[in-house]
């Protein structure tokens, strides 16, 4: 149980930063409780003055009673206030620094990770948190205070009631503790089939199209249905337990109460052990605080531990090493060499994906990767970027092994186009400039170069245009164009264009190529594609097969000395021819 309330230290520096709302929370809670304890001795003093038929002293009671209860209403008030205030801020700092982050962990991470996992961390688990921090932490603490409190008045009221009350408490307790854990194990497996839904949910509606495709919907509902139907049992003993630990909590504490109040009026009567009507009336009071003091703890138990369970997720995910390096040297010069560079992905370690790849890439020109399927040509580009370090070999960029450079510094100087041209769900200007400062000039000159000016030009507010998933969307060739256009502004040394221009038409590519050729012309320009055609006039191209150059030097050299090259020329002649 420690151990689950250690996760708790989380939110100890956000305590720390927020201390002066955590203060005025804290006394706002106790505030409240005193108000709250004062009320049944306020029931004391009228029933006495009542017993007593004294009215002037019944009717200060009732102004006194009043005021509390102001008093009580302007703390709840407060203190409602500041702790939901501290839950939305701590929720909302966690859920920054979560995405910050999960921006910068390395790509071994997301290769290991479900991005739904991810985001579910990002937005569940916190939600937990704030549902912890903004409503059960205060009740458990408001009702911990009125719990302890009521028993000290308890026993001031009247030891002998109090000392019954202690006798029958473990009755209660015992059995409440035990549906209260067979409780947390349902609600721990019903919980399982809602993330199970969610994902498989998740899954079909991205791939919808493939769905309809295959008609696969029929066998999706029942499959989904399945599961749904799977929670709803666990769901169903959840309540069940939560019922019996209903009834179980009201009958026994019920009980206990009547009986200890029955001892109690049996001793008024006899008046041996000197109690009053008004301490009966006092002590009730308490007791039913103890009552719902302790019925309400053991309700937001559950919520402690699930949320505990939340944290420790954060906390392990905060702690996950991030990927960027800032020290290290800066680049000067953009000349790229391959050394003898071998590589295993971390989660394959039964395939070398590369396997001694020794090429040269050079300042001004432009060098070509080509190989079938799989050969391993986007892993250079992986390993280029920095986005896997663990390599053998070594890959010189400039005068400087990369693994001396500063890995910001590295990825400034070059310009990706990776194969997945990503839109993200904002303007057209907002896609192309990424977070740059750019002139209005640079970027209508990288959309003229893209070739996207004339659509741009179509759509309704122009560059402003929200794009992706919530906006206008895009056919494939129109987002990679948007790609293209944020390659050629960010003015980069070094160039990666990865199938770049695979998605569209032959007039579209050609006027493109040539607009690429002017804007990179003094860059050091590395191209994968599978259509000779466009990289036949490299100054440099490679031919991979299987993670191994098998040969390299210009198209007409390979045509004669390459079996691999000549193969794929003659394809794709007979195909386009
Ligand atoms: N993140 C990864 N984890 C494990 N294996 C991977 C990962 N990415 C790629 N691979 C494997 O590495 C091999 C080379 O992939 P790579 O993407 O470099 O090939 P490619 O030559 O660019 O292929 P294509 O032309 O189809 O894009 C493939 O067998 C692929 O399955």
């Amino acid at each position: 149980m420690v151990n689950r309330f250690h996760s708790y230290r989380l939110l100890m520096p956000l305590f720390v930063q927020y201390r002066w709302h955590v203060v005025q929370a804290i006394l706002a809670l106790f505030l409240a409780s005193a108000f709250t304890l004062a009320l049944p001795m306020m029931i004391k003093e009228i029933v006495t003055a009542a017993v007593a038929e004294d009215l002037a002293q019944l009717q200060t009671g009732f102004l006194v009673t009043l005021c509390v209860a102001l008093g009580l209403g302007v703390a709840s008030a407060y203190r409602f206030y500041m702790v939901s205030w501290l839950g939305e801020r701590v929720v909302a700092v966690l859920r920054q620094r979560l995405f910050i982050h999960l921006t910068r962990m390395n790509s071994t991470f997301f290769d290991q990770n479900q991005i739904g996992e991810l985001t579910s961390r990002l937005i569940t688990d916190t939600t937990l948190v704030e549902q912890v921090v903004g409503t059960s932490l205060s009740v458990a603490l408001r009702n911990f205070v009125l719990l302890l409190g009521s028993a000290v008045f308890l026993f001031m009221t009247s030891p002998y009631l109090s000392m019954l009350m202690l006798v029958v408490t473990p009755a209660v307790v015992a059995p409440v503790i035990y549906f209260a854990r067979k409780y947390r194990l349902l609600s721990k497996e019903s919980q399982a089939f809602i993330a199970e839904s969610n994902a498989y949910a998740n899954q079909v509606l991205s791939l919808i199209e493939t769905v309809r495709a295959y008609q696969y919907e029929a066998a999706a509902h029942r499959h989904f249905s399945g599961v749904i139907e799977e929670g709803f049992r666990a769901s169903k003993k959840r309540i069940w337990a939560r019922s019996q630990l209903t009834v179980m909590i009201m009958v026994l504490v019920i009980s206990a109460m009547v009986a200890v109040l029955w001892l109690g009026t049996l001793a008024v009567f006899t008046g041996d052990s000197g109690l009053t009507a008004g301490d009966i009336g006092q002590f009730f009071g308490y007791s039913v605080y103890i009552s719902v003091a302790v019925a309400a703890l053991s309700e937001v138990w559950g919520d402690l531990m699930r949320a505990s369970g939340a944290m420790s997720r954060i906390i392990d995910l905060l702690a996950q090493p991030v990927d960027v390096q800032d020290s290290g040297a800066d680049l000067k010069a953009y000349d790229i060499s391959f050394d003898g560079v071998s590589f295993i992905y971390p989660l394959r370690k039964n395939i070398q994906i590369l396997n001694k790849v020794s090429f040269e890439a050079q300042a001004g020109k432009v060098t070509a990767l080509v190989g079938i399927s799989g050969a391993g040509k986007s892993t250079i580009f992986k390993l280029l970027m920095g986005f896997y370090k663990h390599y053998e070999g070594s890959i010189q960029v400039g005068q400087s092994d990369s693994t001396e450079l500063s890995t910001s510094g590295l990825r400034s100087s070059i310009a990706l186009v990776s194969h997945q041209a990503g839109i993200f769900p904002m303007s057209l200007r907002e896609n192309i400039t990424l977070g740059g400062n750019y002139t209005e000039e640079a970027v209508l000159a990288a959309i003229k170069m893209a070739n996207i000016d004339a659509f741009v030009e179509m759509l309704p507010d122009g560059l402003d245009t929200v794009v992706g998933e919530r906006g206008v969307l895009l056919s494939e060739g129109q987002r990679q164009r948007v790609a293209l256009a944020r390659a050629i502004i960010r003015d980069a040394d070094i160039v990666l264009l990865d199938e770049a221009t695979n998605a569209l038409d032959a007039i579209t590519e050609e006027a493109i190529t040539s607009a690429l050729k002017g804007a990179f012309a003094k860059k050091t320009v590395l191209v994968i594609a599978h259509r000779l055609a466009t990289v036949m006039d490299a100054d440099h191209i490679v031919v991979l097969d299987q993670g191994e150059v098998q040969a390299q030097g210009t198209h007409r050299y390979l045509l004669k000395n390459s079996d691999i090259y000549r193969d794929i020329a003659n394809i794709q002649m007979i195909i386009s021819g």
